[in-house]
This record gives C-alpha cells, sequence and structure tokens, in this order.
C-alpha cells in the first residue's frame, strides 16, 4: 500500500490550479444513464472515486469513453444491466447516486446497500422514502436494495426530515423524468446539489430553486446529452488553504469559486489570514504569523462543512489559543484526533465536540490515515511537524485528492509518496 513521506517545509507559497469537484462530478457522471444520447462532462478530476463511477457505468453497459486529463463521454446507447454490485459499492458510498437515475429510465435498479463506514452510520433511508412516494415499489433483500416502478415514477410533494446532500441529489435525479411535478421540501443547498441541477437543465430537465431549501421539478420525458463543466472543488481549495495558514505561507488558489467557501474563507479570516478574491481565485497571506484559534460548529451549506472539520483542527491544533470544533453532521468524525494527539497536539473529546489548546509545535510520526479528510488533515500536521511525518493508507486520500504530492510540491512542500 502506497504511503505518503512528509518533512517539515516552511512557509508554503505560489500557486496551485483547483481541480473539479469530486462531490459534484460523482452525481453528474450518474446522471448520464438519463440521457439518451452522448454525455460529455469536463473538468472532472483523476480520482479513485471517479475511476469506480465510470466502472460502476460501464458493468451496466454503458459506453464511458475518456480523454485528455479531465474528459469523460458516456454513452447509454447499450445499457442493459441495473444492478450496482457490492463489490463496487462498498468501495464508494457515492455509488447510491445511480439509483434514482437508473429507476426513472428504466424503472428498475438493484443496487448494494452501502452500509456503515469509517465516520458514522449514513443510512438512505431519505432517498427510498423520497422514491417510495414517487411510487417506487422497493425491498431490501439479501443485502440489496431491488427497486420498481411499472411505468414513470409520479410527481410527488416530499419534505425531507433532515438535510441531506445525497438524498437530494437521488430525488432530483429521478423526479427530473417523472411524470408531473416534484417538490423537494428541506432539500440540501450544498453547491454541488446547484452543480449537479445547472447540469440536468443542460440536459432539457425544468427546475427551480436549486440552491435553497425548496426546489420544484417538472417531469419531462427525456433527456439528452449534452457538454457541462463540473465546478471547481471547494473543500480541496479549503484544504491547501489551511495548509497555507498553519504554514505561515502565503498561496494562490486559481481555477477556484470563492463563492462556495464563504464559511471557511470567513473562519480563516478569524484565524488572521489576509484573503483577497478574484472570479476563479483566492490567495491566502498569513504575512507569517502563527494563526489564531477559531471556534467552529459544522452545519448543512451555507454553514461551515463537515468535510473541513479535520483540517480546521489541525489549524486550531497550532494556533494562538483554545478553541472547541463541534461535528454536528457525523456521529464518528474525529478519528483524525487520537492520530494528531501521536504528532504532540493538545485536545480532548467531549461528546461531539472536540477541545483544542493551541501550541507551537507538532512532532513528527508514523499515523494512519482513516477516512479521506481525515487523511489530508494529518498530511497538513506534516508540513509543520519536527522531523519526518508517515501517512498510511493513503487510498483514502486518493479518493479526493488528486495529485496531493505533485500539487504540494509546486507550493514547496516536501511530500513524496512510497509505492508499494
Ligand atoms: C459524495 C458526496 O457528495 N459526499 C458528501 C455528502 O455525503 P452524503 O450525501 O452521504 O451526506 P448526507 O448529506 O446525506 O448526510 C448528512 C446526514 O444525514 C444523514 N442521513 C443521510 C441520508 C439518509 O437517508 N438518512 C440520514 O440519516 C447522514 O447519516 C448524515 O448524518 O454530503 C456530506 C455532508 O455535507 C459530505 O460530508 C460528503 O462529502
Ligand atoms: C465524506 C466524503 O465523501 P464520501 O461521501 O464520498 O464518503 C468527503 O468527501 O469528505
Amino acid at each position: 500500500m502506497d504511503k505518503l513521506k512528509i518533512e517539515a517545509s516552511g512557509a508554503l507559497a505560489g500557486n496551485v490550479v483547483i481541480s473539479g469537484a469530486k462531490n459534484a462530478a460523482l452525481p453528474i457522471l450518474m446522471a448520464g444513464v438519463l440521457a439518451e444520447t452522448d454525455f460529455n462532462v469536463s473538468n472532472v478530476p483523476n480520482l479513485r472515486d471517479v475511476n469506480t463511477s465510470c466502472e460502476l457505468l460501464r458493468c451496466l453497459g454503458a459506453e464511458v469513453t475518456r480523454s485528455g486529463t479531465d474528459q469523460v463521454c458516456i454513452s447509454t446507447t447499450n445499457l442493459n444491466e441495473f444492478c450496482a454490485p457490492y463489490e463496487l459499492v462498498k468501495t464508494m458510498r457515492a455509488s447510491i447516486l445511480i439509483l434514482g437515475p437508473l429507476l426513472a429510465r428504466y424503472g428498475k435498479a438493484d443496487v448494494s446497500l452501502p452500509g456503515g463506514c469509517a465516520i458514522g452510520a449514513r443510512p438512505v433511508n431519505l432517498h427510498l422514502q423520497g422514491l417510495e412516494q414517487m411510487g417506487a415499489k422497493i425491498e431490501v433483500k439479501e443485502g440489496y436494495i431491488k427497486a420498481r416502478v411499472d411505468g414513470r415514477l409520479k410527481g410527488a410533494h416530499i419534505f425531507m426530515d433532515m438535510i441531506s446532500v445525497g438524498a437530494t441529489e437521488n430525488l432530483l435525479m429521478a423526479a427530473a423524468l417523472a411524470d408531473g411535478e416534484t417538490i423537494i421540501e428541506n432539500a440540501a443547498r450544498e453547491p454541488e446539489v446547484v452543480d449537479l441541477a445547472n447540469c440536468l437543465i443542460a440536459m432539457g430537465a425544468k427546475i427551480e430553486g436549486a440552491g435553497t431549501d425548496t426546489v420544484r421539478i417538472q417531469g419531462v420525458e427525456s433527456l439528452q446529452g449534452c457538454h457541462y463543466q463540473v465546478m471547481p472543488d471547494r473543500i480541496e481549495t479549503g484544504s491547501f488553504l489551511v495548509a497555507a495558514a498553519v504554514t505561515r505561507g502565503k498561496i494562490r488558489c486559481t481555477k477556484a469559486d470563492p463563492k462556495s467557501l464563504e464559511a471557511v474563507l470567513a473562519k480563516l479570516e478569524d484565524a488572521g489570514a489576509n484573503i483577497t478574491t478574484g472570479d476563479d481565485w483566492i490567495e491566502l497571506d498569513m504575512q507569517g504569523k502563527r494563526p489564531k484559534a477559531v471556534n467552529i460548529k459544522t452545519v448543512a451549506y451555507p454553514g461551515f462543512p463537515t468535510d473541513m472539520q479535520a483540517q480546521f483542527c489541525v489549524l486550531n491544533a497550532l494556533a494562538e489559543g483554545t478553541a472547541t470544533i463541534t461535528e454536528t453532521i457525523f456521529e464518528n468524525r474525529f478519528m483524525h484526533v487520537p492520530e494528531l494527539s501521536r504528532m504532540g497536539a493538545t485536545m480532548e473529546l467531549e461528546g461531539n465536540t472536540c477541545i483544542i489548546h493551541g501550541i507551537e509545535k507538532l512532532n513528527g510520526a508514523q499515523v494512519m490515515a482513516t477516512d479521506l479528510r481525515a487523511s489530508a488533515s494529518l498530511v497538513i500536521a506534516g508540513l509543520v511537524a519536527e522531523g519526518t511525518t508517515t501517512v498510511d493508507r493513503i487510498y483514502h486520500l486518493d479518493r479526493g485528492y488528486e495529485h496531493i504530492e505533485d500539487k504540494f510540491k509546486g507550493l514547496g512542500g516536501q511530500v513524496v509518496r512510497v509505492k508499494s
């Protein structure tokens, strides 16, 4: 298994080009199932989860062609299988997003239950309830969700008990081809939901209100392929900005989207960073200063994202002062805490809150990545730790960060992949 070796690197400096967003690319690739003609997607990041999505589409019989560094073309002409098998779903939870498109276009889908994972139980009840309200018959048998509908799904008025990004996306895709109007209330407002909605609109869907908590979809009879460019990855952007902040550096993220990152940029400013932005770039300058501790509570968008929580644990571990970080989205998302403690961080957990007392330096150590953003936090910690840090199990990182070691190298970070 590959590892990353990281040495203390001094202040990060320079420009880093941000990739397309994993969490937008995955639902958009699944939406390819809805299109009757060729669908071309660009700015698709080269990530393990993208490979898995392409493999899943191929295993349904779709033709998937990758070209250049970031283009994917999907043709569904020969799609003739309707099962997402356990072997694929277990490696990527977002495989559940194939359920809505398959059911809406073909009336049947068998999708392995994704099961729990490192950061929490992550049930899919809201996905299933919404589809049932639209007329689907669903049973869960032998670890598979077996969903069927005679004819088209029917538009429905769906009130979501809690805000779910994935359930909103699944229902949006299903409703795009349903008969009649669907209203999703208490919908997720994440920029990736809006990106998916814009892509569906480019395919011919009739959607209003994406980005608000009430989304209205007038179902259409068919959708056509189009060309769509995936939005920039706001979590990758935020991860590099935090790395620059803890190393007291100055970096510019290009091909980024400042509007999708307002809560994160506000916290970085509270931590003492000087932030300037343009239409598609963000510059952070710490002017050589140590960051100040910032209190954080993760909530649904437009609040502070759970996917940036682990990175801010590192920022606070090295900051001036004491701060608390409260995680409200996932029940088990502090697995980086014991690993950061092994590097000398002073932090303790009380329920869903982590109390962090900032110190000046961390120590390099051999640490283990347990999930995607926890892994990113350990790499960031390694950049400021005295001595060598080795991050094991980096297959998690490869799910979500494209060429992470090359991008850090470009900023002066000493990060090397050790192949094994
Ligand atoms: C591929 C992708 O886009 N992943 C993101 C997506 O995950 P994902 O879409 O899985 O996350 P959700 O927004 O659905 O989860 C939010 C909360 O709702 C709960 N829940 C969800 C669905 C359901 O049917 N029942 C239920 O109880 C979950 O357990 C969790 O506690 O949004 C999360 C929250 O911003 C991010 O951390 C993930 O990076
Ligand atoms: C939790 C994440 O992803 P996923 O939902 O794909 O596990 C993430 O991107 O931080």
